[in-house]
């Protein structure tokens, strides 16, 4: 059975829970009403901050907080969405990874309370496959010459290396006043040394290999060519320690956790968000209408919607209209694509006595890559080192993955098998091997409007913190709004503290008189 992701059709319904948080009241006459839209990682953290905010100095006040969530889908966790195939074992079609498994990563304090497994891949354990002759049919693979990847790999590190030096040069100037941005791609091929005589100059290919190269190192991590990253601030985001671990019984168990306790309405699609001047009298700082009609009145607002819906949507859904700052952050943002078709065999075929690979690469031909180059093929994890079931997933990122996004279920599996097809024993990767395929389409997706955030060319980080910049009674939260960890799971959940603090911090200047 084939499954898109707003379809959630193997994820157990979560109920909608309704006990309301009440802390003691002193000093108000009412409990503080606070909608939070959208219930992913961003916005159940919000929620559960502010259900419990934790030990408070002796000083601050006590509030009486009322949180609801609304949430447009009929299911929790957003860009997270475990689902479970017909034997049980768990496949993350959204979020998969806990990026740097350490003990600063906030996450690794949630897969501890929920005495979670997570899987580290070993992305040194890898198998290399290329294409031969023309992509068309019957289209070939055969496994890479090591010598030769070598090679790609001194190409590789000595463009990085003067890609490193004009990086950290631009930077310097733009700290001295506005500088013009490039793509990365456009940098890339203007770099020459002695050492490297540039792509241009390189034979065929050694550019397809060191493409391949430049694709692993930037479009499988950010979901976005090498022609839509800013050069000067692509990979400015930070990182934690440690490796990167994959839950065996899915990122769903996050989502569990933050959800406890709180009111999330679920079905409920916003359509407009208002807000109204502190001196507008006694009726309430904001109110959110729902597609249905219904209409929630709040004193704070915490806005989590995706980047993606945003860009789409904002025009339609704010009242006043959002400040010129925040229209030109989502402007100059990105949204990168990366989607996945997960397929469940039989039998496993990938792995042999000695090879037990957590991920496989295939080049494709020259001549089916253009330059500058959308990674083509998808790259594939195996997910019998964390669950123990036969299942592949390949993901497909930028172009590749918008036309995954777009293809009927049946083509995109039957696409992807041609492709294992070419690299292992056609016999084995007959259909009547496969058990069960699932596909994701979030670029296609109403209620995320694609993958997740990047530093589009003319963007900078600066564009993230307008994102996230309070407007009176709204605040906003998500990925998109975390300057240092933006595009993970780890990340959303910061933006959603850092969206509860702020709102606790307004709540302790009010109680103590300060003015709004
Ligand atoms: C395919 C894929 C793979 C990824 N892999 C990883 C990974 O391995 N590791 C990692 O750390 N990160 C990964 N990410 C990124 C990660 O999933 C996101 O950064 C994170 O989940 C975003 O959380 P959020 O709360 O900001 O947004 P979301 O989870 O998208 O939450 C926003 C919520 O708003 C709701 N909504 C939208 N419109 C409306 C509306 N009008 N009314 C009401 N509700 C609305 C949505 O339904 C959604 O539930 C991946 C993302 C994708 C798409």
């Amino acid at each position: 059975m084939l499954v898109s992701p707003y379809r959630s059709i193997n994820v157990a319904p979560l109920p909608v829970r309704s006990n309301l948080s009440r802390m003691a009241l002193r000093g108000t006459s009412r409990a503080k009403r606070v909608v939070v839209i959208g219930a992913g990682t961003a916005g159940l953290t919000v929620a559960s901050c502010l259900k419990s905010p934790g030990r408070k100095p002796p000083q601050a006040p006590q509030q009486d907080i009322e949180v609801t969530a609304v949430e447009a889908r009929g299911r929790l966790g957003g860009r997270i969405c475990t689902e479970h195939f017909a034997d049980g074992s768990a496949v993350d079609l959204g979020a998969a990874w806990v990026h740097g498994a350490c003990r600063s990563n906030p996450i690794m304090a949630i897969v501890k309370a929920c005495g979670a497994k997570l899987v580290e891949t070993d992305w040194e354990n890898d198998i290399h496959f290329e294409a031969v002759g023309t992509e068309t049919e019957p289209h070939q693979s055969k496994q890479m010459d090591e010598v030769e990847l070598k090679r790609s790999y001194k190409h590789f590190e000595a463009l990085w290396q003067l890609f490193r030096m004009k990086q950290s040069a631009d930077r310097r100037e733009a700290k001295k006043g506005p500088i013009v941005d490039q793509s990365l791609m456009t940098t890339l091929r203007g770099l020459k040394s002695k050492a490297f005589r540039g792509i241009d100059e390189l034979d065929k290919r050694s550019q397809l290999l060191l493409l391949s190269a430049i694709s692993g190192e930037t479009e499988h991590d950010y979901a976005a060519t090498p022609d839509e990253l800013s050069s000067t601030w692509w990979d400015i985001d930070d990182e934690f320690d440690g490796g990167h671990a994959l839950w065996k019984a899915g990122y769903q168990q996050l989502i569990e956790h933050l959800a406890e306790g709180i009111t999330v309405v679920l079905d409920a699609q916003v359509e407009r968000i208002e807000w109204f001047a502190a001196d507008a009298g006694d009726g309430p700082a904001c109110a959110v209408s729902l597609r249905d009609g219904r209409r929630l009145e709040a004193d704070f607002c915490v806005c989590t919607l995706p980047l993606g819906v945003l860009q789409r949507d904002q025009a339609a859904l704010f009242r006043p209209p959002l400040p010129e700052a925040k229209l030109q952050a989502l402007g100059r943002l990105g949204v990168g694509i990366l989607e996945k078709v997960a397929l469940r065999f039989e039998r496993c075929f990938w792995e042999s006595k000695d090879v037990k690979p957590h991920c496989i690469y295939r080049t494709p031909t020259s001549e089916s890559r253009t330059l500058p180059a959308a990674c083509e093929a998808p790259y594939w994890v195996s997910l019998r080192p964390v669950t123990g079931s036969n299942v592949l997933v390949a993901y497909f990122v930028t172009g590749a993955g918008r036309v995954m996004a777009r293809l009927p279920e049946e083509e995109a599996v039957s696409r992807v098998l041609a492709l294992l097809k070419s690299m292992f024993s056609p016999v084995e990767v007959d259909a009547a091997n496969l058990l069960e395929a699932k596909k994701t389409a979030w670029a296609e997706d109403e209620w995320s409007c694609g993958g997740y955030s990047f530093l589009a060319v003319g963007a900078t980080t600066q564009d993230r913190h307008a994102l996230a910049e309070p407007v009176g009674p709204l605040h906003f939260a998500g990925e998109a709004t975390h300057d240092r960890y933006p595009a993970t799971v780890h990340g959303a959940l910061l933006s959603g503290r850092r969206a509860a603090s702020e709102i606790l911090a307004k709540l302790s200047s009010e109680a103590k008189g300060y003015p709004k």
